[in-house]
């Protein structure tokens, strides 16, 4: 019998100022992945509309996607069966808006899904953060809302010895080996690592966007943070995370707390020379922006997300203006693109149909 696996997957804005590592918010803007599963199929195949249609793999093995399904199905000793799989995902590439993360839970929903594993999300999220490796971007796009999350136990370890794994091309031979049966298994992650509250957002307050034309990848924006820290600075940063979680829920958030509990003094900073225009941007205020709560790199970036309750275009106008009177690595003024979107409250979804 032939089977079509339908999976929604939205993108995410992590970090919010102060909450690296730590906070999330699930954007309505959504990848949707369509893997029709027949008899009549010899392989799985692999089609892509959306951001960057020529940069992203189509093989197996190579797409983030597949890869990632391909490996949840090789610790469960199967292998994915052959399907036509369509990605179609407007959620743009490297720019700090959870294209990985995105990327990552549709693979490992599709592995339980086409493999029929009957994971429980909260096994689902133990791979996904495995494999990611850091759990903001990955609860907000799993669960869904205004997420404050941390990694228990040794998942950064694990996390790790995966990549190297990887880079030492032992994963990907493992899961060609599975496919032929001939290979051990890559070892699953321990159970229920994950840890998430889910905050009750303000229902005033949006997301302005304001996303450059230039890709900047999450693993070099984390290579330029140091490995320690003063301790003021964490202090300075631990501080406005505790306030800025309560002010965000206010039913009328204040721009005055929320503008102040904002700000960062752990990885924007070591950020900004990856991305021009960045202090001028961060400097903007309530007081010069009516409606604007506060502003900061979204995820890794370049991407800037601007918390409002009003005056959206002109926020994300402003930003915008800033860019272009702004030089890129090439010697040009940087385009940009403004989206205002809604923070939601649920995360991934999915139907699988007998056809
Ligand atoms: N839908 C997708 N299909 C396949 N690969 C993807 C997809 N989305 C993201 N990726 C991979 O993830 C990379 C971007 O990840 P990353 O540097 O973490 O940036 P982001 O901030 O967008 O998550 C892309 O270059 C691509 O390799
Ligand atoms: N906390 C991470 C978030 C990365 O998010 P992404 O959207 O850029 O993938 C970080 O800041 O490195």
């Amino acid at each position: 019998m032939s089977r079509k696996i339908t999976i929604r997957v939205p993108a995410s804005t992590s970090n919010i100022g102060p909450g690296f590592d730590v906070l999330g918010a699930t954007l309505s803007l959504h990848l949707t992945l369509t893997a029709t599963l027949s008899p009549t199929l010899q392989s799985v195949s692999i089609t892509y509309t959306g951001n960057n249609p020529h940069t992203v793999p189509l093989t197996v093995l190579d797409n983030l996607i597949t890869r990632t399904a391909s490996y949840i199905a090789a610790v469960h000793n199967v292998s994915l069966p052959p399907m036509d799989l369509h990605i179609d995902n407007p959620i743009p590439l490297g720019r700090g808006l959870g294209s990985s993360g995105a990327a990552v839970v549709a693979g490992v929903i599709l592995a339980n899904q086409a493999c029929q594993l009957g994971l429980s999300k909260d096994r689902m999220l133990d791979f996904c953060l495995v494999i990611e490796g850091h759990p903001d971007n990955i609860t907000a796009s799993l669960i869904g809302g205004f997420c404050a999350s941390y990694l228990a136990a040794s998942v950064e370890q694990e996390h790790r010895e995966l990549h190297e794994l990887e880079k030492s091309g032992k994963l990907i031979p493992k899961l060609n080996g599975v496919a032929n049966g001939s290979v051990g298994l890559p070892v699953p992650p321990i159970e229920n690592i994950g840890r998430y509250v889910r905050l009750p957002l303000s229902k005033a307050i949006r997301a302005v966007v304001i996303i450059p034309k230039f890709e900047l990848s999450t693993k070099l924006a984390r290579s330029v943070l140091p490995d320690v820290y003063p301790r003021a600075d964490v202090v300075f940063n631990l501080q406005r995370l505790a306030v800025l979680t309560s002010a965000l829920c206010a039913e009328v958030p204040s721009p005055d707390i929320v503008y102040t509990a904002m700000q960062d003094k752990i990885h924007q900073h070591y950020r900004q020379h990856l991305v021009p225009g960045l202090p001028q941007i961060l400097a903007l205020t309530p007081q010069d922006l009516p409606g604007l709560l506060g502003i900061c790199v979204s995820g890794a970036g370049p991407t800037v997300l601007a918390l409002a309750t009003g005056n959206f275009e002109e926020i994300g106008a402003k930003v915008q203006g800033i860019w272009t009177s702004s030089v890129g690595a090439d010697g040009k003024p940087i385009e940009s693109e403004v989206l205002i979107l809604d923070v939601l409250k649920d995360g991934a979804s999915w139907e699988s149909v007998d056809l």
